[in-house]
């Protein structure tokens, strides 16, 4: 359910990395709380640079990026409130699946017994209870990605920002996952900032999609997927929405124009 509570402001927002590459060029964006909405766009176009600000690593050059109305540092050094799932699901090979998502519970010290309960719980949630003690070489890719979803959950974040999560997993894994992430967004109730390349995976799970333009990266279109969840990948109005996002894409790299 959307609200109007601001999670997340770009105001203005430019990055010049030291290279001289310009990433993001007077980006300007509100998302609110309980929106899931995509950065959609080429590579290079900045989607990780504008989504790895949000999670402090990284400042704007000019500009603002606030979460929850203040510095995005602050944020991440002082709460729990934002959560960050990468590509790679970066597990530690040497603890097991339930160590893995006990890392950040045990980093912000909550007591043991509430750790491993609250653990075991997200872990049932993305459907591993039966693989706790396992290993992460022991699993598929499909699994490690879900251990990692598992332990951005465990802190019960505000904010989860996934950066192209799936894009390195087959296409039954990925609209799979794809499906359970949006089971976690309606029974969480949390804001997901989502980048993907992927048309028809920005359409499937977004209620918004933000769609940038190539190098400098702006923001070139913003599309409110007006559709109910679950979504239909085969429905007359899914392919409109598809279609509506390519052309915005190829426009913003300069190939079409709108029609
Ligand atoms: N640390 C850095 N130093 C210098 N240039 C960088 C740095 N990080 C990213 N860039 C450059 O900034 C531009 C935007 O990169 P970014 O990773 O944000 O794009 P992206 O849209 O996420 O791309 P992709 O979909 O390929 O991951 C690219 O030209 C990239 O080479």
């Amino acid at each position: 359910m959307v609200n109007e509570k601001e999670v997340v402001l770009f105001q203005g927002v430019d990055k010049v990395y030291n290279t001289g590459t310009v990433a993001l060029s007077q980006l300007n964006l509100s998302i609110k709380e309980g929106e899931f909405i995509s950065f959609l766009g080429p590579s290079g176009c900045g989607k990780s640079t504008a989504l790895r600000m949000v999670a402090g690593l990284g400042e704007a050059t000019r500009g603002t990026v606030e979460v929850f109305g203040k510095n995005p540092k602050a944020v991440i050094e002082t709460s729990n409130d934002v959560a960050f799932v990468f590509q790679d699901a970066n597990l530690l090979p040497w603890r097991t699946v339930l160590d893995n998502v006990l890392l950040p519970l045990e980093l912000r010290g909550s007591d043991k017994k509430s750790r491993k309960e609250t653990a075991i719980s997200v872990l049932e949630k993305v459907g591993l209870k039966d693989h706790i003690k396992s290993y992460p070489r022991e699993l598929s890719g499909g699994m490690r990605m879900r251990v990692s979803i598992a332990r951005a959950l465990a802190a019960k974040p505000k904010l989860l920002l996934m950066d192209e999560p799936f894009a390195a997993l087959d296409e039954m894994t990925r609209q799979t996952l794809q499906m359970d992430l949006l089971n976690i967004w309606e029974r969480e109730k949390m804001t997901v900032l989502f980048v993907t390349h992927n048309v028809y995976e920005a359409v499937y799970l977004s209620s918004r999609i933000a769609v940038m333009s190539a190098r400098p990266g702006r923001l070139s279109n913003l599309i409110d997927v007006d559709l109910t969840y679950p979504r239909e990948r085969t429905t007359a109005k899914f392919t409109e929405y598809v279609d509506a996002a390519s052309q915005s894409l190829e426009h913003s790299m300069g190939r079409k124009e709108l029609v």
